[in-house]
């Protein structure tokens, strides 16, 4: 399957480290291209892709296009870019840009998918939801499923879902790692090696999510093993909620999702 990425900073990368990684892809069957080329460069030294001329060029050369630009960058495909890509599956990774404007973009494609990755995808660990525009073919499907499966889990999903899965599979990873950064800086405050609350906080973050995600009991079971009555984990969580811990999730999800609406209503 030979890959062509429009697009190669943190995103386009995470992705193609993962094809070469897992072998979907070799080398030779890559090629990338970005805005001022120094994302190419990266991952051209990083995976040995080939650094191609034009963008027509690059969809010409390639079966499978991946869009890894900014959403707003859409329309600056020329028609005569679409037109090299009939025939061909084009894949993006654009939060919030609808498989409707891809359509309007590429027209020819053979079939749009419509990725939501996330940058675990760097160490395979990543989590994506998609879906396609059309029924896709056994060939597509199976293109697709091995493109996804090289960057970790895959789900299917209504386009209409994809708002909400956005922030929880595509930001998600921002906000562990926001967690993170405020934990190992409120315990630096108060004596902690810094360095030490972050090996803490995220072996604790790992251990406690691969525990919900093996046990499928429901969190609030999981929190009452670790609450003990009038105890720490009481003053924590007592503490959280007394602050607006629920409402500042509910209402920075909200916050979230429209913004992923109105990236699907620009252009
Ligand atoms: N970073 C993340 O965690 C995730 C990002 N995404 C999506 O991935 C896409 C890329 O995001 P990042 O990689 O984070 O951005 P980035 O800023 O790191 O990379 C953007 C790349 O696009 C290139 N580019 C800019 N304008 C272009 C144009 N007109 N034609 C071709 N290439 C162009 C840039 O040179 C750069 O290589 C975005 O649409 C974003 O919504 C999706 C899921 C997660
Ligand atoms: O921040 C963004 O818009 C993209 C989508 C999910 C992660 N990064």
């Amino acid at each position: 399957m030979k890959i062509g990425f429009i697009g190669a900073g943190n995103m386009g990368r995470a992705i193609a480290n993962g094809l070469v990684a897992k072998g979907v892809c070799k080398a030779d069957a890559l090629q990338c291209i970005s805005a001022s080329g120094k994302g190419s460069a990266i991952m051209a030294e990083q995976t040995g892709a080939r650094i191609a001329a034009s963008k027509k060029e690059l969809i010409e050369q390639s079966d499978v296009v991946v869009l890894a630009f900014k959403p707003q960058h859409l329309e600056t495909i020329t028609d005569e870019e679409a037109k090299a890509a009939t025939g061909k599956l084009v894949v993006s990774v654009l939060a919030g840009r609808t498989l409707a404007s891809m359509k309007a973009v590429f027209p020819e494609a053979s079939n749009l998918v419509r990725v939501m990755p996330n940058t675990p995808s760097q160490i395979g660990k990543g989590v994506s939801t998609y879906c396609f525009e059309q029924t896709p073919s056994d060939s597509q499907q199976a293109e697709v499923n091995e493109l996804l499966a090289s960057l970790g889990t895959a789900y299917e999903v209504a386009e209409d879902q994809l708002h909400v899965a956005t922030v929880i599979n595509g930001c998600g990873p921002a906000f562990y790692f926001r967690i993170g950064q405020l934990i190992s800086e409120a315990a630096d405050a108060r004596g902690l090696d810094k360095d030490l609350a972050l090996k803490l906080a995220a072996e604790t973050g790992i251990g406690s999510l691969e525990l919900m995600k093996a046990s499928k009991r429901d969190p609030k079971d999981l929190i009452d093993e670790v609450v003990s009555p009038n105890g720490v984990t009481h003053a924590l969580l007592t503490s959280l909620d007394r602050q607006g811990f629920p409402k500042i999730i509910d209402q920075s999800m909200q916050d979230a999702v429209d913004r992923s609406i109105e990236l699907s209503q620009s252009k």
